[in-house]
């Protein structure tokens, strides 16, 4: 298990130049497709027009797919200190269903995100589905434990939704709360423009075999 993770941490040896060549080449698919995603749901197109909306995409499809890769995306780093975890669900560049486009990470170590939850995040009728709400902060929270210098696992993630969390813009945010050993306590929550809708703690785990590469995680000041 442990050692199966650590196959998926590879140093490419990209270029930065090639790394950027690449951000611009699939940046804008992955826009494309999540476009495409909120359009299967909201399109009134008839019939005869999905059907030729359709041929579309298997041509697109069989261009894409003639050169591939299998698998996990994993986590990919070059000499420069920059870092691809772009198929993370959450925040991957490369992974259409993910909400979180830019991170922010202010000078006391508070972590953060604008974004918008259009409808193919929805739960509860026009509201944010609260396993997305969890989503969202198991990845800031983890962020905000790495970016403090104590990357870690999720171990165990608390998560209290308060009110409702309208579909639209909201805000997520966290910032560690302490250390303990190998566990960083974070806090964090998402709120709408009327306040706190969600609020979570998080005990992140840093397991034996990452404190032996902590130089590896901890100085990882570029991400992607
Ligand atoms: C580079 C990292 C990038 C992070 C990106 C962040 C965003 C993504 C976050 C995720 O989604 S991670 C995926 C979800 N999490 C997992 O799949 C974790 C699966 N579980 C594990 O791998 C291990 O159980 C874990 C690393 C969490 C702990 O295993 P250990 O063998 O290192 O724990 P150990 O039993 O030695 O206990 C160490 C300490 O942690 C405590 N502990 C163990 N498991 C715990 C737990 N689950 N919750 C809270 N505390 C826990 C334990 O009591 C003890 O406390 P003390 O030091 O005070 O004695």
């Amino acid at each position: 298990m442990t050692d199966s993770m650590l196959e998926l941490y590879v140093h490419d040896g990209l270029s930065d130049e090639e790394i950027d060549r690449q951000k611009a080449t699939y940046g804008p698919l992955t826009k494309d497709v999540r476009e495409l995603i909120q359009l299967a749901l909201q399109t009134r197109a008839d019939a005869d027009d999905v059907a030729r909306a359709r041929e579309h995409l298997a041509a697109a499809r069989e261009i894409l797919g003639c050169d591939r890769e299998d698998g996990p995306y994993g986590t990919r780093f070059n000499d420069s200190g920059r870092f691809r975890n772009w198929g993370n669900a959450a925040i991957g560049l490369r992974n259409a269903i993910a909400p979180i486009g830019e991170l922010h990470e202010d000078a006391d170590g508070r972590v953060w995100a604008d974004i918008h939850l259009g409808p193919i995040y929805e739960g509860p009728a026009g509201h944010v589905h609260g396993g997305v709400s969890a989503l969202l902060l198991d990845q800031i929270l983890g962020d905000a434990a790495r970016l403090s210098g104590h990357p870690g696992m999720t171990g165990t993630l608390t998560v209290r939704y308060r009110k409702r969390t309208p579909l639209g813009a909201v805000h997520v945010e966290a910032k560690l709360d302490r250390v303990e050993g190998r566990k960083a306590f974070v806090v964090g929550h998402v709120a709408d423009a009327e306040g706190i809708c969600v609020e979570a703690e998080g005990i992140f785990i840093a397991p034996v075999w990452m404190v032996e590469q902590r130089d590896s995680f901890a100085e990882t000041p570029r991400p992607e």
